[in-house]
Parts: structure tokens; C-alpha cells; sequence
């Protein structure tokens, strides 16, 4: 049995600023930051990594009883033979992470976790909260980069033998990638993207994973999984069209988004295989048979809430097992679509599509789908993005899609919204930066699908020393 104190104190502090100041004595690194709503987790160091959380204890210490907050980035196929490409080489194969600090903003407030495994010396905690609250207000930059183009001709060989595969009957649909270098003019910083993330207009949860000099990090809009109590939520995301440069323009592609029957088949496929899943471990599910759209700040997309309550036995971890891959980022059926995507893709996605996400101590937590991400060393970047391929899709316009989902990750190098460096112009395509007014959309658009989020209680009291075993 391992043995965990987890030392709680709320904190007055900023916690973006307080970790971009903690950072630097920390090669290990690890975000997970939902930009609409208080569920983020900023880790520093590591105090322990675990293969699982049956044989864990945790003695919760502090004024506030928030159980110890495990990380853990998943890679999008473990078992694919290929090795990764070499930056994701660098990173250790563990299951469950455990920071020594965990900056957390929550249900229960803002929040400073010091995490052990033997009891926490005060000192260390009041030390943390100081340097915390002395942080000062962090500062956006630019930095400039050119894009290694990739070529579409190869883009079309990809799409060509996936759409074989679904002539064969072997697959009804794929999700292939692509691939592109990024060069910077200078290092960068993995607190360089991750505050133009969360300060920028990308909508979604800002992942980051640090180990050493190597990070991958992005914003992604699609939520795997999320369990409170018995409360489970998932997300079927799938099907495009770019974000428009007015309301009115956005307002009419959305229509039509919902109009197209390939979008809406592509759609379907996630559906079907999120509401399956559900009702093999979960009682009361609720999947619409309708979607909404999703706005985003660079596209739109389908997507359709789901919520069900988990029977008794089964933990997140399991239903992250069960869930991923949504056919929204392999295809179907998923087996079928992941051995052709170890065919077809020229490299192993590593964590692009993987899902990554916290679990905490009580067995809650959430994991995201790695979309609109990227792995950096140096100046040295590759950014992913994919798209679902049915019968009839067209290589050239799954090509622009994908340079329409790209400037997500993008957006991590403009220290100013709507900043528009020469270097950065050609990779750019149509949709524009929308800035406040998607800011509302999306807010609307998340209510809807969180809102039975809501359900751990906040319980904060003096002092109070608390033991469990962790789920
Ligand atoms: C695979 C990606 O997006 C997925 C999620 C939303 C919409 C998608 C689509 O319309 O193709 C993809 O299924 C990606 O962003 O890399």
C-alpha cells in the first residue's frame, strides 16, 4: 500500500501566474485547464507515478479535504509497433502522476496542493504560498515561426486509401491526420504557449505535459470523459465547417452544417458508439438524437451531449478504456479504423488524439481527447490535426479543413489575439478570430453540455486530517 499526504490550503492567488512563476524549478509539468468552467489543475514536479490507484492511501491534510490529483496523458494507440516520432520518444510510459504541487481552482476554491509521501513539512506549504502570492501578472508573446508545408499530394494518397479501405467494406470510416513541422525563429517556452492558450481566444481545456525540455501542449474542445459521484458526461464531436467572419455568415454555415448529410453520417458513427458504450456501463442515459453545434473560435462543429450514471463498480478509468477511441478520431469500426491508421499515417500520432485528463483520490476526474495540440523542443515543433473520411470525401477540402483545425494550436504562438506575424500569414486560412463574441457562443454551447457538472460539494473546514483509500 502506498501511502500519500496530500496537504490542502486555499490560496489568494492568481494561479496561472503563480505557476508560471513555480515552473522554473520544475522539469515535470502538467496542465489541464478548462477555460470555461473552475476545473483546473496546474501540476509542478513528481512525487510519485502509480500503474494504479487500488493500492494507494491517502492521508488528506490542511483546511481543505481535496484528495490528491494524479495527471495522466495517454498516448492514442499504446500498442502501435511504429515508434513515435522521437519527441514523443522522450516521454516515460506512466499511468497515474502525482505533482508535488498542484495549483487548483475548483468547486472548492483556489486551492494549493503540497503532496508527499510522508507527512508535509509546514515550512514547505507557507514557502509555495508565499512564492504564489508574490507571482506577478504574467505577459503574453509573440513568437514567430514558419511553417514547413506538407505536400497534398501525399495528403491524397492517405485519403485515397482510406476511402479503399471503405470501398472494401473493411471500414465505414476513418479519421486520418496530418503532420507539420514548425521552426521558430528562437526557443520557446512551454509557459510561452500555455499562457497565449488560455489568455487567447482558443475555446476548450489547454492541456500541457512537460517532462524535461520537451512539451507537447494544445487546446482541445472535445471532452472524453467526465465522472463526479455516479455523474458521467461525454461529447460525440464530429463534423466541420469553418466559424464565418460575421454572426449572420456563422449562423448560415452552421445551418448548412446541420443540413449535410456526410457531415451529419460522420457525426452519427460517434454517436451510436458513445450511446453503445453507455448503455453497456451506465444506467439513465441520455443521448439526444439531434445535435447542437459547438462554435469555436477557427470552426463549428456537431456535437451532441451525453450524460448517463455510471453502475456501481465501474471507475473512470475503465470508462476512458471503453470510450477512447471515439470514432470521432479513428473511425469505425474502431478496431478495424486503427490497425488502417497504422497503415496509412507516415508516423505514430504519440499523444495527438490520446486522452488526457486528472483523477483525483475520490475516483473523479475527467479526461479530454487530445485535439489541436502539438509536441515542442527548442524552436522545434509538429503539429497534428485530423479529419473524418466517408464515402464521397474529397482529399483537397479534408485537406483545408485540417488548416482550419491547425490554427488552434497556432493561435499558441500570438502573444496578441488576432496578431497576424508575416511568418505565420501563409499557414493562415479564411476563418478569422471572433474574439468576445464567440467567447459568449461557446459559453452557451458548454452550459448545455455540462450542466449537470455541478455535483461534488465544496467542504472546507479548519485543519481537518482526513484518511482514505483511493479509488
Ligand atoms: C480529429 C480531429 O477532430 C475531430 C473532432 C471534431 C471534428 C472532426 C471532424 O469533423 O472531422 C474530427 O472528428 C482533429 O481536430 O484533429
Amino acid at each position: 500500500m502506498t501511502r500519500i499526504f496530500s496537504h490542502t490550503r486555499p490560496i489568494e492567488a492568481d494561479i496561472v501566474d503563480a505557476f508560471c512563476l513555480l515552473q522554473k524549478g520544475f522539469t515535470d509539468q502538467f496542465v489541464y485547464y478548462d477555460k470555461q468552467r473552475a476545473c483546473r489543475y496546474m501540476g509542478l514536479g513528481r512525487c510519485i507515478a502509480l500503474p494504479t490507484l487500488d493500492d494507494a492511501e491517502s492521508e488528506l491534510e490542511g483546511p481543505t479535504a481535496q484528495p490528491p490529483v494524479f495527471f495522466s496523458f495517454n498516448r492514442f494507440d499504446a500498442e502501435n509497433p511504429a515508434p513515435p516520432d522521437e519527441l514523443f520518444e522522450a516521454f516515460p510510459r506512466l499511468k497515474f502522476m502525482l505533482p508535488e504541487i498542484v495549483l487548483i481552482e475548483n468547486e472548492r476554491g483556489t486551492l494549493l496542493q503540497v503532496n508527499s509521501l510522508g507527512p508535509v513539512y509546514p515550512g514547505r506549504i507557507e514557502r509555495f504560498a508565499r512564492q504564489a502570492l508574490a507571482a506577478p501578472a504574467r505577459r503574453r508573446e509573440t513568437i514567430p515561426y514558419r511553417i514547413e508545408p506538407d505536400s497534398r499530394a501525399a495528403w491524397r494518397q492517405v485519403l485515397d486509401a482510406g476511402l479503399h479501405a471503405i470501398a472494401e467494406g473493411r471500414v465505414e470510416k476513418v479519421v486520418p491526420s496530418r503532420r507539420l513541422k514548425l521552426v521558430a525563429e528562437h526557443p520557446f517556452s512551454s509557459k510561452d504557449l500555455l499562457v497565449n492558450l488560455i489568455d487567447g481566444s482558443a475555446r476548450g481545456t489547454v492541456l500541457l505535459y512537460r517532462y524535461a525540455d520537451v512539451f507537447f501542449c494544445g487546446c482541445t474542445p472535445e471532452l472524453l470523459v467526465r465522472k463526479r459521484g455516479s455523474n458521467l458526461e461525454s461529447m460525440c464531436l464530429a463534423g466541420t465547417c469553418p466559424a464565418g467572419s460575421s454572426e449572420e455568415d456563422r449562423m448560415r454555415l452552421a445551418a448548412e452544417l446541420m443540413a449535410d448529410s456526410k457531415n451529419r453520417s460522420e457525426h452519427d458513427y460517434v454517436v451510436r458508439f458513445i450511446r453503445e458504450v453507455f448503455n453497456r456501463t451506465c444506467h439513465d442515459v441520455d443521448v439526444p438524437s439531434e445535435p447542437g453545434i459547438l462554435p469555436l473560435t477557427h470552426v463549428q462543429h456537431l456535437c451532441t451531449p451525453a450524460r448517463a450514471r455510471l453502475l456501481e463498480g465501474v471507475d473512470l478509468w475503465s470508462m476512458m478504456e471503453d470510450l477512447h477511441p471515439t470514432p470521432a478520431v479513428a473511425g469505425t469500426p474502431v478496431g478495424e479504423a486503427k490497425m488502417l491508421l497504422r497503415r496509412i499515417e507516415p508516423y505514430n500520432r504519440g499523444f495527438f488524439a490520446g486522452a488526457c485528463g486528472y483523477v483525483d483520490g475520490d475516483g473523479d476526474g475527467e479526461f479530454s481527447v487530445a485535439l489541436r495540440t502539438g509536441v515542442f523542443d527548442g524552436e522545434i515543433g509538429w503539429l497534428y490535426a485530423g479529419c473524418g473520411v466517408v464515402a464521397g470525401s474529397d482529399a483537397d477540402a479534408e485537406y483545408d479543413e485540417i488548416d482550419m483545425k491547425l490554427m488552434t494550436i497556432l493561435s499558441a504562438f500570438s502573444g496578441e489575439d488576432g496578431a497576424d506575424t508575416a511568418a505565420s500569414r501563409s499557414t493562415r486560412s479564411a476563418a478569422a478570430d471572433e474574439g468576445s463574441r464567440s467567447e459568449a457562443r461557446y459559453a452557451s454551447a458548454i452550459d448545455c453540455i455540462s450542466g449537470t457538472a455541478e455535483t461534488l460539494a465544496g467542504s472546507t473546514n479548519n485543519q481537518r486530517v482526513e484518511k482514505g483509500t483511493i479509488r
